[in-house]
């Protein structure tokens, strides 16, 4: 029997995530043994200094550790969360699958009475790591309190019963995939707040050279998801940050058109750059590359630049 190992994060998302990857690839490949191991990052070892590595413009604290083990044979399909993905693949490597997105939409989980954004009362203390979606609140809502919270999801949930917070802000898609959909008060309309770049999707990264690798990776690829993604990653590309800038993109896909919103907020909320295109899903990087130049000539490099800082 042939046995190919696939490796990911030891937290209880990437877990899930990488068992229902593994789930799919058995019902495509009944006769191969397939073993998962869980792998220590540098972001999971320094949770704390997670601002500092971005303002270093180090974008792969994710997954360097898991590249390394692709690379050294020691794992043969890497599982990513597709938004922790920097969008420059190392020499060697390649994203060989895309399988079909989750969900890409934001939620809020509040406490009780604070189940809606919208409805939230003056003030209210709202838990977010990213700026992204610090600089949505800041503008959507300036009266309320944008509070740091870090760590993955049983973290965060965890700090909300604590008190800490009236509600919090983490993806739809991460609360779903550990079965905790229940926990979801409101799915945010991305017409208020765009997800992340490549948010709900997963990423299995191969060795380039590792022909079995790629071709029972790919068995589960979503052309779909694909072409989405590529959209919205080149746009995030294009403005020349990584996953931890106040960068917003989401396509469809409908009756074979697709869809692309970009946005670039401030962190403080003061200034929002957004824009729309749409054409041939089979143009997909080429209208995310565009999309990002549209915005750069509306100063979004500033704005990119100084969530840095
Ligand atoms: N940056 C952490 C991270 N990476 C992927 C997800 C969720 C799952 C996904 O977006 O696919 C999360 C947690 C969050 O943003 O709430």
């Amino acid at each position: 029997m042939r046995s190919i190992t696939v490796g990911t994060r030891g937290s209880s998302l990437a877990l899930a995530q990488t068992r229902w990857v593994v789930a799919r690839l058995k019902e495509e490949w009944p006769e191969t043994e397939f073993r998962i191991q869980s792998i220590v990052t540098q972001g999971d070892r320094n949770r704390g200094s997670l601002e500092r590595m971005a303002a270093q413009g180090d974008k792969g604290f994710w997954v360097k550790e898991i590249e390394e083990a692709l690379l050294q044979n020691r794992i043969d399909i890497a599982v990513h969360s597709l938004k922790d993905l920097p969008t420059e693949q190392p020499e060697g490597l390649e994203i060989a699958s895309i399988p079909r997105r989750v969900d890409a939409r934001d939620a809020l989980v509040g406490k009780e009475g604070m189940k809606k954004l919208a409805e939230l009362p003056q003030g209210a203390r709202v838990g977010t790591s990213s700026v992204r979606r610090k600089s949505f609140l800041n503008a959507f809502r300036p009266d309320l309190q944008v509070v740091q919270l870090r760590g993955n999801v049983d973290t965060r949930l965890a700090a909300l019963s604590g008190g800490e917070y009236d509600a919090i802000i983490l993806a739809a898609a991460g609360l779903i995939r550990t079965e905790l959909r229940n926990r979801i008060d409101e799915l945010i309309d991305p017409a208020i707040l765009l997800p992340a770049p490549g948010q709900g999707a997963l990423a299995l990264e191969t060795r380039s050279d590792d022909d079995l690798g790629i071709e029972v990776a790919y068995a589960i690829h979503d052309r779909d998801t694909d072409d989405r993604t590529t959209a919205e990653r080149e746009f995030l590309a294009g403005l020349g940050a990584g996953c931890l800038a106040p960068v917003g993109a989401l396509a469809t896909i409908k009756n074979g058109l697709l869809s692309l919103e970009g946005w670039v907020g401030a962190l403080d909320g003061s200034t929002i750059i957004q824009a729309h295109t749409q054409g041939d899903p089979a143009e997909c990087a080429d209208l995310g590359a565009e999309l990002a130049q549209d915005l750069l000539k509306r100063g979004a490099r500033e704005l990119v630049d100084a969530a840095r800082l």
